[in-house]
């Protein structure tokens, strides 16, 4: 059978959990042989007018521009949207890292300014190996060692990598068999970077018997003592976390940091919730914040605030000066305006120009029914705003709709232990 049948086949089933209904997908293509198979494989699956595809320009190289020209004639050719995202180097820190991590930032925040589900990848069973070895060179745990998951979430944008169970020679095969063309990166074969020295170095690993099959069992074994640790923790949130509207109010079991992986995992998935999972605090603040919030202290961590309340327990509180600011670009055919903002909420309203989404902070005084509401004070400070420069427009959470409305994501014990990538 050609390598066409069997493999089109396969990602046809990877994509049935997909829901047209859920929003627009967001393709990162790059114009590599990974991800322009991707993109041709999606197209032939789910209907055009919801994928668009991003291509980043890092400015970097002179062949970005053909590279992202041929991307751009093939989404053209396949009838689909594709828009170009500018990254520009602000000179500070490693070039390779801060690439990929402004990369990253473009491709989220347009996916959230269009109200897409996911951002889809082109990440390979090759990528899943590499990944794994280096994160073995790091020391990684058990969340390390399970490399890339199929489904995972960044800052609140769900990651779909549906080619990890798929080679990049089979890929290739598959695209030369379509008549497909794709470019050559020549930093993927540049042994300067530590990825492609892995690469290298792994070919010799296989003589050793470490095998992609052998490699890819344990990663398996990893998913598996995985899976055990997360519905440990979802058992135990259910019994001390309670969801109350964009707030957390958890007890002191889950503060109890001494008690070992789980308490540790809920508390960090707590704040990943409630800040949106645009960071995560390292272990010895996370303890100090925890000894710091028994001993019945306010606390503000990882963009959120730790807040005691009469009966002991602690309410976790987004902390509005830690949110940004999101401008409403208007539409132009009429329809309300749907974007995700602080990576949790989703903003619906009339399309109007200049307006902005930010946190309500002092509006609260310009939205007199805010007491009805029953919320507690702080929390609707960190609650999104519409703005016109100054004026206040809406405050949909603190009673003042004007045609807008705001509501949270994504319930915390159904998500918030999602896979985070
Ligand atoms: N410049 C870019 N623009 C959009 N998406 C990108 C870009 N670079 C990488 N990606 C996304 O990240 C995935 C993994 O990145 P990686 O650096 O391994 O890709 P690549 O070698 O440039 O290209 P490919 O994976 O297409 O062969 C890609 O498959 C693609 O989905």
């Amino acid at each position: 059978m050609p390598v066409s049948q069997t493999l089109a086949d396969r990602f046809a089933e990877g994509v049935a959990a997909y829901d047209p209904a859920d929003g627009p997908v967001v393709l990162a293509v790059s114009g590599g042989s990974d991800s322009t198979a991707l993109m041709h494989l999606v197209a032939a699956q789910l209907p055009a007018d919801c994928l668009v595809v991003v291509s980043v320009h890092h400015g970097l190289r002179q062949e970005a521009d053909a590279e992202i020209a041929l991307v751009a004639a093939q989404a053209e050719a396949l009838g689909l949207r594709h828009e170009v995202q500018h990254w520009a180097w602000d000179q500070t820190g490693n070039l390779q890292a801060a690439a990929r991590a402004g990369r990253w930032a473009l491709l989220r925040d347009y996916a959230q300014s269009v109200g897409a589900q996911a951002v889809w990848m082109g990440h390979t069973e090759d990528d899943q190996i590499e990944t794994v070895l280096m994160r073995l060179a790091r020391g990684s745990g058990v969340d390390g060692l399970t490399g890339m998951a199929p489904l995972s979430r960044r800052d609140g944008v769900l990651i779909a990598r549906p080619l990890l169970g798929m080679t990049r020679a089979d890929l290739r095969e598959w695209l030369k068999e379509q008549a497909l063309s794709w470019s050559d990166d020549p930093s993927n074969t540049d042994p300067r970077y530590a990825r492609v020295k892995v690469r290298q170095m792994y070919a010799q690993l296989q003589d050793l018997g470490l095998t992609p099959k052998r490699l890819l069992q344990t990663v398996e074994h990893m998913q598996a003592a995985q899976a055990t640790l997360i519905a440990a923790a979802k058992d135990f949130a259910t019994r001390h976390v309670v969801q109350e509207g964009a707030d957390l109010v958890l007890d002191g079991a889950v503060l109890d940091l001494a008690a070992g992986d789980t308490p540790r995992r809920v508390l960090t998935a707590a704040l990943a919730w409630v800040n949106g999972a645009n960071y995560r605090p390292r272990f010895d603040a996370l303890r100090q914040a925890a000894a710091e919030a028994c001993a019945g202290q306010t606390v503000t961590l990882a963009g959120v605030i730790w807040l005691q309340e009469k009966d002991g327990r602690v309410r976790l509180i987004r902390e509005a000066a830690a949110t940004a600011t999101s401008p409403l670009s208007p539409r132009t055919d009429g329809q309300d305006r749907t974007l995700i903002w602080d990576s949790r909420w989703t903003i619906s309203g009339p399309s109007g120009t200049g307006l902005q989404v930010r946190a309500l902070a002092d509006g609260l005084q310009s939205c007199p029914q805010w007491r009805e509401t029953g919320v507690p004070r702080r929390s609707l400070m960190a609650s999104p705003a519409i703005w016109d420069k100054e004026t206040l427009v809406a405050a949909p959470v603190a009673g003042l709709a004007n045609g807008w409305s705001a509501r949270i994501v994504a319930d915390f014990h159904s998500t918030a232990f999602a896979i985070e990538d």
